[in-house]
């Protein structure tokens, strides 16, 4: 077969075959007329649960064993969660046993409720008891699966099967319960696969759990509508929250909980939307560990609400703390870009950006509005606990803005402009050299190379000034200086130091510099002050350029500026 006949078949094969996305069933749409979620605005926090210790660890490569169970609870403590799934005891002796090392050992705070999950079956659900026997309250969360889908090839029931497991586990739950009185147990349902199950269906099952639990507005019921599996758009969950919320009987005597995963990357937008429909809770984890992509992220959702001037109500102050103890109980890393918690997140590498923030930082510090209004960060890093020092960071991509801020914060120098923008291309020069992030030393060596260390072919030595003659503002200048390894002394005169030390360039050395702009400044306070100064010239040639001169003495620091500038021009 020639190439071409073999070309000319492949492209037929191709064409025969079907489009893959076919096999995709979009996902219908809630028919919900009156929606009222869009219009409404979050204002207040939710009720939160921790599901890290179970949904998270679940999911884990290697699930947490007692130390890491600790450490994580210890955070969640710490970070204000008043409701805790601590595992899933009838599953895993780890999660028995953590249940009884934190009851007996009176490790839950007053106010501080524990959770733990159970399937809708006998033997498990005793062993749950069994577990959080002796604790002041407790959350039993029972689950099973209701998704068309599920019943269909999971448990080959119809629905009135699918109700009767969820109604036998509830008739325990309550019976162990009333056998338990010292602990008050609150009872969680869900409808596990919510998000695929059919919303009258769903409800019917909340329902006929209601039925057997017999909640009230004092003693409510817990109803989990989890999106076990993500499978919609954010708006078409936010439909369902409102359709099921709107339609269920008994609302007031029940609150309804979201619990979101992340398989189409919209968790938090889900549960935010999930809230705005109704929803008064929400599950999830520290940074969205847990299956597949992960449960909603607590952490963002919290921090979403705090930029949003909404009190999260979760400690998530000392970010970096946060992160540590997650990425040692999961071992997982937390991504370098993760929304706010992320390494690399309040950092700019870009010309622009860096610009932008430079300005915005210095107007923050003049202004008395007390809020927050720096482009490209959306949020203070003092917030997380975090520093301004790495938001400004310099590689190839990098602009004078970004340059000036590092040697001005790192080093104190306040480079004028023009310089800003002379140095930026030397920087630029050797950040495309390296290919590599310069950090802030590396920048402030190349700035000492090319500006502080130009002693070559000239290098002042010492220089004294005087008076031209009694009764006259004009300075003669007498300055030591080496001259391409040789020394020579020069003099010039001029209106001050400056002026005549030009003069003394030109007529000593054949230097011809025309001074533009000056400018100086001190770094440092007391006896260790510096002055800064810097020249920007022309040269004979036509060329401006700067000069940069730094001394403990302010004339000093001038000439050296003078002399830094004139070993530039004849490079
Ligand atoms: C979406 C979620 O995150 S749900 C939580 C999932 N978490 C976990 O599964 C972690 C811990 N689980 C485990 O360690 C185990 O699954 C155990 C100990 C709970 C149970 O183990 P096993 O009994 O060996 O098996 P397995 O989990 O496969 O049980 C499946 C059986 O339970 C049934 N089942 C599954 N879920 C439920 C439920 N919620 N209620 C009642 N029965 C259920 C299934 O239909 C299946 O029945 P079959 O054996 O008659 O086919
Ligand atoms: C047990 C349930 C709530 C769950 O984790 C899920 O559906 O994702
Ligand atoms: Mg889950």
């Amino acid at each position: 077969m020639t190439a071409t006949a073999a070309t000319k078949q492949a492209a037929t094969k191709t064409a025969a075959v079907t489009n893959p996305a076919d096999k995709y069933t979009p996902f219908p749409p809630v028919k919900l007329t009156d929606r009222q979620w869009p219009s409404r605005v979050l204002d207040k926090a939710p009720i939160w649960c921790s599901v890290d210790l179970r949904d998270g660890n679940q999911a884990l490569i290697e699930p947490m064993g007692p130390d890491r169970k600790r450490a994580m609870f210890d955070l969640l403590l710490r970070m204000g969660f008043q409701e805790i799934e601590v595992g899933f005891p009838a599953a895993s002796q780890t999660d028995f046993d953590f249940c009884r090392e934190i009851i007996d050992g009176g490790k839950i705070p007053d106010g501080v409720t524990i959770q733990v999950l159970t399937q809708a079956r006998e033997e498990l659900i005793r062993r749950t008891f069994e577990g959080i026997k002796g604790s002041k309250r407790a959350i039993v969360h029972l689950y099973n699966s209701t998704s068309e889908l599920q019943r269909r090839v999971v448990f080959g029931m119809d629905r009135q099967g699918i109700i009767d497991i969820a109604v036998a586990g509830t008739k325990l739950i309550k019976q162990l319960a009333d056998e338990t009185p010292d602990t008050e147990i609150v009872l969680q349902y869900s409808p596990e696969s919510f998000t695929g199950t059919e919303l009258d269906f769903a409800v019917e099952i909340c329902e006929a759990v209601m039925e057997i639990w017999q909640p009230t507005p004092e003693r409510k019921i817990i109803l989990n509508l989890p999106s076990t599996v993500e499978m919609s758009m954010p708006n078409v969950h936010a439909d369902q929250i409102e359709w099921f919320c709107k339609t269920m009987k008994n609302r007031e005597s029940a609150i309804i909980s979201l619990h979101p995963h992340n398989d189409r990357g919209t968790g938090v937008a889900a549960a935010e939307l999930g809230l705005l429909a109704g929803a008064d809770r929400v599950e999830g984890t520290l940074f969205g560990n847990g299956e597949r992509t992960g449960n909603v992220d607590v952490v963002t959702l919290a921090l979403n609400m705090f930029t949003q001037g909404v009190d999260p109500g979760l400690s998530v102050n000392d970010i970096a703390e946060i992160v540590r103890v997650s990425e040692y109980c999961t071992q997982l890393p937390v991504h370098p870009r993760h929304p706010y918690a992320g390494e690399l997140v309040f950092t700019a590498f870009s010309g622009s950006h860096q610009d932008a923030i430079n300005k915005g930082l210095k107007a923050l510090s003049k202004s008395n509005s007390g809020k927050w209004e720096v482009p490209y960060l959306p949020i203070d890093p003092q917030d997380l606990g975090r520093s301004y020092e790495a938001v400004i960071r310099i590689n190839s991509q990098s602009g004078k803005g970004g340059i000036a801020y590092v040697l001005e914060k790192d080093y104190g120098l306040q480079i004028p402009r023009k310089l800003q923008i002379e140095f930026s291309k030397i920087v630029q020069r050797v950040a495309d050299e390296t290919g590599k992030e310069l950090s802030p030393t590396d920048i402030y060596e190349t700035f000492k190379a090319e500006y502080l260390d130009a002693e070559s072919p000239l290098a002042l030595i010492e220089h004294a000034t005087e008076a031209r003659g009694p009764n006259s503002g004009a300075r003669v200048v007498n300055a030591v200086v080496t001259r391409d390894g040789k020394t020579q002394t020069i003099k010039g005169s001029g209106k001050g130091p400056i002026d005549a030390f030009v003069d003394a360039l030109r007529q000593g050395c054949g230097v011809d510099l025309h001074v533009l702009d000056y400018r100086e400044h001190a770094i440092g306070e007391g006896e260790d002050a510096q002055a800064c100064s810097y020249f920007e010239v022309k040269t004979s040639d036509g060329r401006t350029l700067f000069g940069v001169g730094m001394d403990a003495d302010i004339v000093t620091a001038s000439l050296r500026a003078l002399v830094s500038a004139a070993n530039r021009a004849a490079r």
